[in-house]
């Protein structure tokens, strides 16, 4: 049973058609992330899925029941607002501190839960966000730009946390990401989003599709090149863990 179903959905705002022709659907356990320039409907994608925007053309059938935890792009907190990493994870709904601190082990950081949100890095403050998306043990993560902001290790790092959470939670994970170095290696299946689903299969397939290349540069041979990045300094650094 597919974890949802899009067919031939379609969005506009304000007479501007944002997406057209969407037909995707995911598998339980499957890595899927979706690539594409500023403003090809990636993030309206996602909302769609979680139920936060409705279609103008198309349908979206989710498994009955589908739980999904969602990490939004960015959330900002009043850096000035004193509260703990635990208390964070515990606003939204009424979950237990043994439910908090699994989810805070799940996310590769079991020992933050007394910690000051303003006090994290950006890799820590991720890792919660994430946490608490797992606090309703989804069937389906969903991540827009989680790594957004993260310096390569920590991209790095942060997927391999996603990973090793889809082999603890066997959960379908549906991502939108600028990393295409990591994209690349991380995932099962890439989509290529430009309005319209431009291509979409294995990273390998994608790399080398003329529409992923048209988009991206030709001259990459392949994306693992395109964001090369040579380091000719140094500096400390908190990483996630
Ligand atoms: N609620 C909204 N009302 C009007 N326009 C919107 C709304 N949400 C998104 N848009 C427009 O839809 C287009 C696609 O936006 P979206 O955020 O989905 O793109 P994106 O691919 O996620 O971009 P980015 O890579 O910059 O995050 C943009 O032109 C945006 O301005």
């Amino acid at each position: 049973m597919n974890l949802f179903q899009m067919k031939g959905v379609g969005i506009s705002f304000g007479g501007n058609r944002i997406l057209g022709h969407v037909t995707l659907s995911m598998e339980p356990g499957e890595i899927v992330t979706v690539v594409g320039p500023n403003g090809s409907g990636k993030s309206t994608l996602l909302r769609i899925l979680v139920g936060a925007l409705p279609v103008d053309e198309g349908e979206v059938i989710r498994k009955q029941g589908l739980r999904i935890g969602y990490v939004p792009q960015r959330l900002q907190l009043d850096p000035t607002l004193p509260m703990t990493v635990s208390r964070m994870m515990r606003l939204r709904r009424k979950v237990s501190r043994a439910d908090v601190s699994d989810a805070l082990e799940q996310a590769g950081i079991p020992t933050l839960a007394n910690r000051q949100m303003s006090e994290l890095s950006g890799g820590q403050f991720q890792r919660v966000m994430l946490a608490r998306a797992l606090l309703g043990r989804p069937e389906l993560l969903i991540l827009d730009e989680a790594t957004a902001g993260l310096d390569q290790p920590g991209t790095a790092s942060f997927y391999r946390q996603i990973e090793q959470v889809r082999q603890d939670m066997g959960c379908g994970v549906l991502m939108v990401s600028h990393d295409l170095h990591v994209v690349m290696s991380a995932s099962d299946r890439v989509i290529c989003l430009n309005g319209h689903i431009c291509c979409e299969g294995e990273p390998s397939h994608v790399a080398s599709a003329p529409e992923y290349r048209a988009l991206f540069g030709e001259g990459t041979k392949g994306a693992l090149a395109l964001y090369a990045h040579h380091h000719d300094h140094n500096h400390t650094h908190e990483a996630a863990e």
